[in-house]
């Protein structure tokens, strides 16, 4: 039977079976947890202590020296003590000569000393093969198994044999070692574990950026142009009504970019002739923080989810409704119930929750723990589709606004087809320019693009 990477990896480690000797430099808090987890994988480990007969708490089984003798004991040397200690290895350099030392050190800030831990050691301990390794695993999650936490151990050496022995230990502990190149690389494997969220900046600025914009450009058009024509205050709506137009679109305008990328970067390989040459840095980054611009894409989506849910109880639509009621009673006009409006604003809210959905579908299969169990052409087979209805949704929704009798579509700009018709007080003209109007937003048919629906929605005049 052919032999599978996972016959050569057991998911398990076996510790009876029987592994080398290891040995830590420094009894703290790492060096006993790594210590603890060799042990259970079926190494023999022996500290290495300034103090080895006060040495306390050490995993059962393993042996404490002093720094000299453990030295002699193993090939293989975790220097599991901070850089600022590392003084006394000058003075075991001839005994460390040909040993493989793994570094396993971080530091406080980022670029804190010219060159790396790593590089660092190389210098102060010349003959011996310095691999740098686990400096992105904690002392937690080795105790705790490491399950809940990154596996990956990022390696890196000038000596190919020492780092492929590294790169065993990590597998036998059941981590997953990722060779990074050279000792060189040791500067941004210590730099890891002190960045902030490196890929998120990009989608957050933006985001930002995009709210603000259509914030501004929102209460613009709702709130200063109708104070300034009619002197209406509408600043309640900055609250509810404006958040609630800016998240939804927000959240579209950005999972187009989370696409886009994708498609310049197809166009550019056909033009290049080529799909072996980088792309430029800045496709490159884009398509690096598509996953975390999808993410923030659905998180403003739920947001204008939730925003949607308390519309009914927002005072403004209890007034409104209020109003409607008792304007009724008193000129002794019924509004006869419209079946056509009743099913143009339940599919107008049906369509929302079904791109909602769509949405989260979107991000669970692009989750890697699902995209891992379907092969490419299941995913890209869910992802077009996904996208491709979320469009026919967004786009049969916008073809319904002008028609839809919601209670909020009432602003003086959202003067649309119904409420003008409904309008005892609209005049022939209006009424003509509104049936206009529909046609024109009917006319869009499907193949309006997302785009040319929210140009659409954009330009519109506040009369519309
Ligand atoms: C809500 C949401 C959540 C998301 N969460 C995550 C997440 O958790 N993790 C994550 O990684 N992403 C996530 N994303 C991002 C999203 O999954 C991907 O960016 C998206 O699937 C990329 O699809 P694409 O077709 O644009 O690009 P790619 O699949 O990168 O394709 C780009 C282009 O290159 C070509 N191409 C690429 N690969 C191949 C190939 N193997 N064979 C032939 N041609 C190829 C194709 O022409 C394609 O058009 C999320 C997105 C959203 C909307
Ligand atoms: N804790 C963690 O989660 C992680 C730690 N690391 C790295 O592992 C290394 C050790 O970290 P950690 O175990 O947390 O640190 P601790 O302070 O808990 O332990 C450091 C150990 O270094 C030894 N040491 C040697 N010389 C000195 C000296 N002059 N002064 C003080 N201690 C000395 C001591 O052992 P003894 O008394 O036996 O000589 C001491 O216990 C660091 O480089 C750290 O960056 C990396 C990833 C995660
Ligand atoms: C739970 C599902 C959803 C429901 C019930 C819903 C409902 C609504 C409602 C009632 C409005 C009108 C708000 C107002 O004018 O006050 C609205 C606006 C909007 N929705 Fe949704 N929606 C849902 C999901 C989505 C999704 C997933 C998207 C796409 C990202 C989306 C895109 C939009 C857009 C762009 C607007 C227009 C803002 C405007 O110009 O007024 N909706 N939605
Ligand atoms: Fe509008």
């Amino acid at each position: 039977m052919e032999k599978t990477c996972a016959d050569e990896f057991p998911l398990t480690v076996d510790s009876s079976e029987k592994q080398g000797v290891v040995c830590i430099f420094g009894t703290g808090d790492f060096g006993k947890s790594l210590g603890l987890k060799m042990l259970q994988c079926g190494y023999s480990v022996v500290f290495g202590s300034r103090n080895p007969q006060v040495s306390s708490l050490l995993p059962r089984g393993a042996e404490v020296l002093c720094y000299s003798e453990a030295a002699s004991r193993s090939d293989v040397i975790v220097l599991a003590v901070h850089r600022e200690h590392y003084d006394f290895l000058a003075e075991l350099a001839d005994s460390l000569k040909g040993r493989v030392l793994i570094d396993v050190s971080n530091n406080q800030k980022m670029n804190q000393y010219p060159e790396s831990n790593a590089e660092y050691l190389a210098q102060l301990v010349p003959g011996a093969h310095v691999v740098k390794a686990f400096n992105t695993i904690s002392a937690w999650a080795l105790q705790s198994g490491t399950l809940d936490a990154s596996r990956q151990v990022f390696v890196c050496g000038n000596d190919s044999k020492a780092k492929d022995r590294v790169m065993d230990i990590a597998r036998t502990l059941g981590l997953t070692p990722l060779d990074q190149g050279s000792l060189v690389a040791a500067k941004e494997i210590e730099n890891y574990p002190l960045q902030l969220f490196p890929m998120w900046r990009f989608p957050f600025y933006l985001s930002s950026g995009l709210c603000v914009f259509f914030f501004v450009y929102c209460a613009i058009r709702e709130v200063i142009y109708p104070y300034v024509t009619g002197k209406t205050d509408s600043t309640y709506r900055l609250v509810v009504s404006i958040p609630n137009r800016v998240f939804p679109i927000t959240a579209l305008t950005l999972l187009a970019l989370v696409y886009l990328p994708g498609i310049l970067a197809a166009i550019l390989q056909l033009y290049r002739g080529t799909k072996y040459r980088r792309f430029p840095n800045w496709l490159d980054h884009w398509m690096l923080c598509r996953k975390q611009l999808g993410l923030v894409a659905l998180g403003f989506a739920f947001l204008h989810a939730i925003y949607t849910l308390v519309i009914p109880i927002r005072y403004y639509v209890r007034w409104r409704l209020r109003n409607a009621t008792i304007t009724q009673a008193l000129t002794n006009k019924d509004s006869p119930f419209s079946s056509s409006t009743a099913w143009l604003s339940d599919s107008y809210l049906a369509l929302g929750i079904l791109g909602f959905f769509l949405f989260l579908l979107l991000g669970i299969t692009s989750l890697p723990s699902v995209s891992n169990m379907v092969n490419w052409r299941e995913f890209r087979f869910v992802q077009v589709r996904t996208v491709v209805s979320q469009d026919i949704c967004w786009i049969s929704w916008r073809k319904h606004i002008p028609t839809t009798h919601f209670p909020t579509l009432k602003p003086s700009h959202k003067r649309t087809h119904n409420t003008i018709i409904s309008d005892p007080v609209a005049g022939p003209q209006e009424q003509a320019a509104a049936d206009r109007t529909l046609s024109i937003w009917l006319r869009q048919g499907p193949a309006g693009s997302k785009l040319r629906s929210l140009n659409l929605l954009m330009l519109a005049p506040p009369s519309l």
